[in-house]
């Protein structure tokens, strides 16, 4: 486990395509209609784009529409591993479902979100941007009745641009750094990097969350990275001009979140450490886990007086 993964080409990370991009649809059209109890999200406690996807099921209220499967934090060269068997899908594996989606899949991994449909017996879709925004706009009608809507019509192509800018610079962007095999990729994704906090720090300086007063996707984008970043990404990934916590606003921002259970309960340090440091032997041959770092990710935040709750 010691080699470099396939999607390293010329010392640059390339994330691989998602392989299932289908979609659950509110109205019915199509092979998968919204239905409650119909789909089961799969995902790990470690990764951050399947974050994401808890988070938005959680703020949503839809934890008992779409049922949930967690794979254990560790993987090894079969890839994510249920605990037990799954009860609902029987996997052991999280690649047997890809397998019995698509026989021939020839991605090189078996990715963490996706959904899975109980009446046709596929993956509807890996596509984590897509998983998140289906569930605020394609489940609408199972939503609890106070959830928050995290993506206004309105603001919709304010939110796209900056997630775009995020996701190059920022959720991708430590993985870009983390996996170079070569100094100049290395270095110029780290540039990218801190271009972007630098620039999110500011935002925040009088902004409660990302758009304003409301919480939305782009908040639950952001959130994962900013979690992982002074435990992992930091060390891990050599993203080290700054660590979160150098970082005023952004720092409270994030400790704002985390103070909410969706954000708070669904971020597990000791997973998201042992599967970074343990699986990725490349990086790290020993498998050595730090013990640091030593921060009080409950201490006050003071965001409140930004604006609304
Ligand atoms: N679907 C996206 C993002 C999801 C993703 O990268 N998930 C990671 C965990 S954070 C995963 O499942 N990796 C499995 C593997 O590398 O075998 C992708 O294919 O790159």
């Amino acid at each position: 486990m010691t080699d470099v993964p396939k999607e390293v080409k010329a010392g640059r990370f390339v994330r691989q395509p998602n392989r299932f991009t289908d979609r659950i649809t509110g109205d019915g059209s199509g092979p998968y209609p919204a239905e409650a109890g119909r789909y089961r999200l799969m995902v790990s406690y470690a990764c951050p784009w399947a974050q994401r996807s808890m988070i938005v099921r959680r703020l949503l209220g839809l934890e008992d529409v779409v049922t949930l499967g967690v794979v254990d934090p560790i993987r090894d060269e079969r890839g994510w591993r249920f605990p037990e068997p799954d009860p609902v899908t029987g996997a052991t594996f999280l690649s047997e479902l890809y397998l019995a989606t698509d026989p021939g899949y020839t991605g090189s991994r078996y990715t963490v979100p996706c959904v899975w449909d109980t009446t046709s017996k596929r993956l509807v879709t890996n596509d984590f941007p897509n998983i998140t925004t289906m569930f605020e706009t394609e489940f609408t009608a199972f939503h609890k009745p106070d959830a928050p809507d995290l993506y206004p019509e309105e603001l919709r192509p304010e939110i796209d641009e900056l997630n775009d800018l995020v996701y190059a610079t920022v959720n991708n962007g430590v993985y870009k750094a983390g996996m170079a095999t070569g100094q100049d990729v290395y270095e110029e994704a780290v540039d990218a990097l801190f271009g972007t906090l630098d620039l999110l720090e500011e935002r925040l300086a009088d902004r409660r969350y990302l758009l304003g007063d409301r919480l939305t996707e782009a908040d639950v984008r952001l959130y994962p990275t900013l979690a992982r970043f002074d435990a992992v990404y930091h060390g891990h990934f050599k993203c080290n001009l700054r660590r979160l916590v150098d970082y005023p606003n952004l720092w409270g921002y994030a400790r704002d979140l985390y103070s909410r259970p969706e954000f708070g309960e669904t971020t597990d340090f000791d997973q998201i450490k042992r599967h970074y440091y343990v699986t990725h032997k490349f990086i790290n041959p020993s498998g050595i886990v730090p013990k640091g770092p030593d921060v009080d990710w409950t201490t006050p935040h003071d965001r409140a007086r930004l604006g609304a709750a």
